[in-house]
C-alpha cells in the first residue's frame, strides 16, 4: 500500500494543492480526474520525486508512506510515464523503452531484450531503431508507456498514457493493460480527462476539484468489467460529470 498524506504544494505563497491524502492499493486501477489546472500532474510528479522541491517556485512538503513506513521518492516501487511522450529525442526508440531499466541498475542488452518482446503487442515491430522524430505521436506515447510498464514495478503513476492514442489503439492498448493487471497485479494511478475510460478501467475513481487542489470525492466502482455497458456507466458519467462541473473555477 502506498500512501500520501497531508501534501500541500505551494508556488510563491499560493497553495496548488493543499492538504491531500489518498492511499493506492497494491492492485487494482485508481484514475485521478479534476479539472484542468486542479494539480494532477504536480501530485504525480511529487510522487515521482521529479518536482523539485524550490525549482521552479514550487514547494512541497507531505509524507510518502510504503507499507506503513516513511519512504523517500523517487522509490523503485514507482513508475512514472509523464504527460505526452518524454522520450529522449537522441535515443532510439528501443533505448528510450528500454531506459527505466536500465537507469534501474538491469545491463543494457537484458533490458532491450526485455522492452523488445513488448514492441510486437504495442504495435511497434520495426521502430526499434528510429528515433522518436521519425514516427507518429501515438507511437511515441506508446513507446513511453512500454518503457514504464516493462519496469513491472509494485506502483505505476500513468498520466494520461492514452490521450494522443487514436480510438481503436487507446481500446487496444486500454484492454493489454488490464489483461496485463489480471496477470501481474499491481497498482495503478491513472491520471485521465476521459470520463469513458475512467469508469471503463478504474476499480476506484478520486475527483480533485481545483483552487487548492484538494480531492472531494473518492468513488468505488465495483460492477465487474464485463458488465460495464454504456448503459450500466452512464448514471456513474454522469454524476461524475455533475461533481465536475460544480468543482470547475469559476
Ligand atoms: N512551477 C510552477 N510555478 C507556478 N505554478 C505552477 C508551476 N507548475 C504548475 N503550476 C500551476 O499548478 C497548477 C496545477 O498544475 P498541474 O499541471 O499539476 O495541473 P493538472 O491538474 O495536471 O492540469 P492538466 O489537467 O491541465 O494537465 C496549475 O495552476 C499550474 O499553472
Amino acid at each position: 500500500m502506498l500512501e500520501v498524506r497531508g501534501l500541500t504544494i505551494a508556488a510563491r505563497g499560493r497553495n496548488l494543492v493543499r492538504d491531500l491524502s489518498f492511499a493506492l492499493p497494491d492492485r487494482g486501477i485508481t484514475a485521478l480526474i479534476g479539472p484542468s489546472g486542479c494539480g494532477k500532474t504536480s501530485v504525480l510528479r511529487w510522487l515521482a520525486g521529479i518536482l523539485g522541491n524550490g525549482q521552479g517556485g514550487l514547494r512541497a512538503r507531505g509524507r510518502l508512506l510504503l507499507d506503513g513506513a516513511p519512504a523517500a521518492a523517487p522509490h523503485p516501487a514507482l513508475s512514472y510515464q509523464p504527460q505526452g511522450d518524454a522520450l529522449f529525442p537522441w535515443l532510439t526508440i528501443a533505448q528510450n523503452a528500454a531506459l527505466g531499466l536500465t537507469v534501474a541498475g538491469l545491463p543494457r542488452g537484458k533490458a532491450m531484450a526485455r522492452a523488445a518482446a513488448l514492441f510486437a503487442p504495442f504495435g511497434l515491430a520495426g521502430c526499434e531503431t528510429l528515433f522518436p522524430a521519425q514516427v507518429s505521436g501515438g507511437m511515441r506515447q506508446r513507446a513511453a508507456f512500454l518503457r514504464t510498464i516493462v519496469q513491472d514495478s509494485r506502483f505505476a503513476l500513468l498520466d494520461e498514457p492514452f490521450s494522443a492514442l487514436d480510438a481503436v489503439t487507446r481500446l487496444a492498448m486500454q484492454d493489454w493493460l488490464l489483461a496485463r493487471l489480471r496477470d501481474r497485479p499491481r497498482g495503478v494511478l491513472l491520471v485521465t480527462h476521459d470520463l469513458h475510460e475512467a469508469t471503463g478501467l478504474a476499480d476506484r475513481i478520486l475527483v480533485m476539484a481545483a483552487g487548492p487542489g484538494r480531492i472531494v470525492a473518492d468513488i468505488p466502482v465495483p460492477i465487474p468489467r464485463d458488465r460495464r455497458t454504456e448503459a450500466a456507466m452512464a448514471p456513474l458519467r454522469q454524476s461524475l460529470k455533475s461533481l465536475l462541473l460544480k468543482e470547475l473555477p469559476r
